[in-house]
């Protein structure tokens, strides 16, 4: 397996790209180290199949350069390249056994028939599919055939990455947590870098140990889950992630003191640089309580999704939903809402401007 990195890479199909927008992907640095579990998260159109086909070598990026540890690879094939690609779409062959479905990828390297044995006999009780060993492919459930391509990602021990690609969407929905907790298990187990390619913020939360959000071309936030959602970088985080995400609302600022339409909000601490710009104040609506006083709001829906409710509300013309555990108010009731002080963000221009801490 394989540090890899990104150095100053950027990549337009134009020929002659001239601005940030002509660029499908704007500038990347980064690392990904040995051994580590990613995720890549963006809605759709955002790059990271551009970025993915970089990494495996079916795209020569228009500039900058690809190492694995250490090594350019830049200008390599992916022949050459070491890597294990499991797609949206299960990649097997229906007429050989799922025995031979596991063993293909080592015996086409001429893997000894005891190594081979070897890894497909840990493969299979690792994706719990031993008993299915002599089964034809063809005869296997959309699910199955998705764990066998899943094995085959894995089965050789010398592949510098792992990269999976939308591996679930083929996957009926109950299933899918059943393969999503498989996976984050199978890494545990080898160890191997992997890097999962997803718009699905649950799939890459839960695999993920990093996961890199991309928006437009650009990575705007690299962090835990936790991080991401406790501090998202930019306003897209913050919305793209939680459910429901970030209240995002706008503010103004003079003189140090922020405002909500009438109301003075208290930020989490001080803010950071000139804050020219947009500005917008963020707080997840898990930070947003019911109290007696506040922000005055109007409720104007209520979903309970089992574990808590979700209130709508109106205030100073915006949108702001609360989390509540319990009793939820009706539809119509005047409240007040208390934005938790450490929980409430400032950004400028989309970017995080706040730190925590006391503000002076
Ligand atoms: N072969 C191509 N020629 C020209 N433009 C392309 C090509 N492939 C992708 N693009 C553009 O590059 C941008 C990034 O696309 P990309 O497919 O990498 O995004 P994505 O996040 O993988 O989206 P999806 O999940 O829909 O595949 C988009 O604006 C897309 O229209």
């Amino acid at each position: 397996m394989a540090k890899i990195t990104l150095s100053k890479l950027r990549h337009s199909y134009l020929p002659n790209p001239k601005s940030s927008s002509d660029y499908a992907l704007k500038e990347i640095d980064l690392d990904w180290q040995d051994g580590g579990a990613y995720a890549l998260l963006g809605p759709s159109g955002c790059g990271k199949s551009t970025l993915l086909n970089i990494i495996s070598g079916l795209l020569t990026p228009s500039e900058g350069q690809i190492l694995f540890d250490g090594k350019d690879v830049t200008k390599l094939p992916p022949d050459q390249r070491n890597i294990a690609q499991v797609f949206q779409f299960p990649v097997i062959y229906d007429t050989m056994t799922v025995y031979d479905n596991l063993a293909f990828p080592l015996r086409n390297r001429g893997r000894d028939e005891a190594t081979v044995e070897r890894r497909v006999m840990a493969i299979a009780e690792m994706l719990e599919v031993t008993d299915m060993l002599n089964v034809r492919a063809a005869n296997l459930s959309p699910d199955n055939k998705q764990k066998i391509s899943m094995g085959r990602g894995l089965v050789r021990e010398d592949v510098n990455v792992v990269m999976f690609d939308e591996p679930l969407t083929v996957i009926d929905p109950h299933l899918k947590w059943k393969l999503r907790s498989k996976l984050k298990e199978l890494h545990q187990r080898v160890r191997a870098t992997m890097i999962y390619v997803t718009h699905d913020q649950t799939e890459a939360l839960t695999f993920a140990d990093q996961v890199v959000v991309m928006e437009l071309g650009q990575v705007v936030q690299i962090g835990t889950p936790v991080e991401l959602f406790e501090r998202p970088a930019h306003t897209f985080v913050g919305h793209f992630i939680g459910s429901p995400g970030m209240n995002i609302l706008p503010c103004t600022l003079q003189a140090g003191v922020v405002q909500f339409g009438t109301h003075t909000v208290t930020l989490e601490g001080p803010i950071q640089g000139a804050a020219d710009g947009k500005t917008e104040i963020g707080i997840r609506p898990e930070f947003v309580a019911l109290a007696d006083t506040g922000l005055p709001a109007t409720v104007t829906k209520v979903s309970d999704v089992g574990r808590h409710v979700i209130v709508e509300c109106q205030s100073q013309g915006h949108k702001i939903n609360a989390v509540v555990e319990g009793t939820a108010p009706e539809v119509g009731a005047d409240v007040h809402l208390d934005l938790k002080r450490e929980q409430t963000r400032l950004y400028v221009d989309g970017w995080l401007a706040t730190e925590p801490g006391e503000r002076t």
